[in-house]
């Protein structure tokens, strides 16, 4: 890695080094809140853009452009992996993610493939390859994938879901196939992320979007053992961001787990958070993403008072608390990304 990349502000706020500003960028900063994406996904389906670098770059890179943000994204999606371990994935019209034949049994769990090797996500790792190289050598590129508790939810609900039932009945009714599912995806995923590292990413985050549904003693036994062995098969020299929502009852857990960031949602208060995870670890977040949609004036406020509350303390790095909603409005976002950089700290008397 070059020197201006190393110095960047973003890999210095996640080695827990003092910044001039504190670092930004949104989940989903890339999507179709922006009308340069939405004209792209006009002509190619969801799939496609994902499994095209050359469009894949293109997005990624127009977004962290247009944004000033502090580091780009990937463009992909947590659920690609799961099509070479065997499930038959479509991104329905209106519907969201669909998985036509899901794990529903013990004997679907030996039908879901190891990954021997990386290679049938090639199509990944040549975008990353390609986003380095077309980024500005001062903004880190971030790979990504999803977590296997919150990947195990999608492969057995066949979609999104409110509570999770299939899943968690799966999980209590035989822990047994549910850790053989669980271990594929650890597997899957530990050569999917070290593949984007060598690719040229320069950071990683997990994405356990869904794993706030579970009680923190159903943490403990189903999940946390799960995620210790995937942060462990990581490669040691790349900061890793651990993400999830609605989460402020398993943080500690969570960064028992491992990583070096820890994502808080917007339910939470960011530095009581900060303060129960301890100084080890930096924190990401946590405007909620629908605080976009109110006056600048209010948006510019919140962010002022996110940004109070960490303090300056080294290892902030602003992100909302989940993804950025479809309908948002693009020129408050750019407000969002301009505020932050020009914060001074409120004088405290
Ligand atoms: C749960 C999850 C998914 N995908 C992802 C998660 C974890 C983050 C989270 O909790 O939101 C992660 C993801 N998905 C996408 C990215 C790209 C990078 C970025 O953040 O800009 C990332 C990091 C693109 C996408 N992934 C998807 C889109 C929209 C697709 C479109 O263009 O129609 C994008 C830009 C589709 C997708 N993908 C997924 C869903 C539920 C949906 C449908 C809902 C929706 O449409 O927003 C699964």
């Amino acid at each position: 890695m070059n020197e201006t990349l190393r110095q960047s502000r973003f890999l210095k706020a996640c080695r827990l080094e003092p910044t001039d500003v504190t670092p930004v960028w949104l989940m989903r900063q890339a999507g179709r809140y922006m009308s340069e994406y939405r004209e792209l996904r006009a002509k190619v389906s969801f799939l496609e853009l994902c499994k095209n670098p050359e469009l894949a770059t293109e997005v990624t890179v127009t977004a962290a452009e247009r944004l000033g943000v502090d580091a780009a994204i990937l463009f992909a999606d947590i659920l690609l992996i799961l099509e070479p371990m065997g499930l038959d994935l479509e991104f329905a019209k209106g519907e969201g993610p669909v998985i036509h034949n899901p794990v529903r049994t013990a004997a679907d769990v030996d039908r879901i493939r190891w990954m021997e090797d990386p290679s049938p996500l090639d199509y990944v790792y040549r975008a990353v390859t390609s986003i380095r190289s077309a980024l500005p050598s001062g903004i880190p590129l971030i790979g990504f994938a999803g977590a296997p508790f919150t990947l195990a939810c999608y492969a057995i609900e066949g979609g999104g879901s409110r509570h999770y039932e299939k899943a968690k009945t799966f999980m209590y009714r035989d822990p047994g196939a549910w850790d053989a599912l669980m271990e594929r995806l650890v597997a899957a995923t530990t050569l999917y992320l070290n593949a984007q590292v060598a690719a040229g990413a320069q950071v990683l985050q997990i994405f356990d979007s869904w794993v706030g549904n579970l009680s923190p003693f159903d943490y403990r036994r189903f999940v946390l053992p799960h995620m210790r062995r995937l942060f462990e098969g990581l490669d040691p020299a790349t900061p890793v961001i651990h993400f999830g929502t609605d989460t402020g009852s398993l943080l500690e857990l969570q960064r028992d787990a491992g990583g070096d960031i820890i994502g808080l949602d917007w339910r939470v208060e960011l530095d009581q958070s900060w303060n129960r995870l301890g100084p080890k670890v930096g924190v990401q977040g946590n405007l909620d993403p629908t605080l976009l949609f109110a006056p600048i004036p209010e948006i510019q406020r919140q962010t002022r008072r996110i940004l109070d509350q960490a303090a300056g303390r080294p290892g902030h790095i602003f992100n909302l608390g989940h993804g950025i909603l479809p309908t948002t409005p693009v020129d408050h976002v750019i407000a969002l990304v301009e505020e932050v950089h020009s914060y001074q700290p409120t004088p405290t008397n």
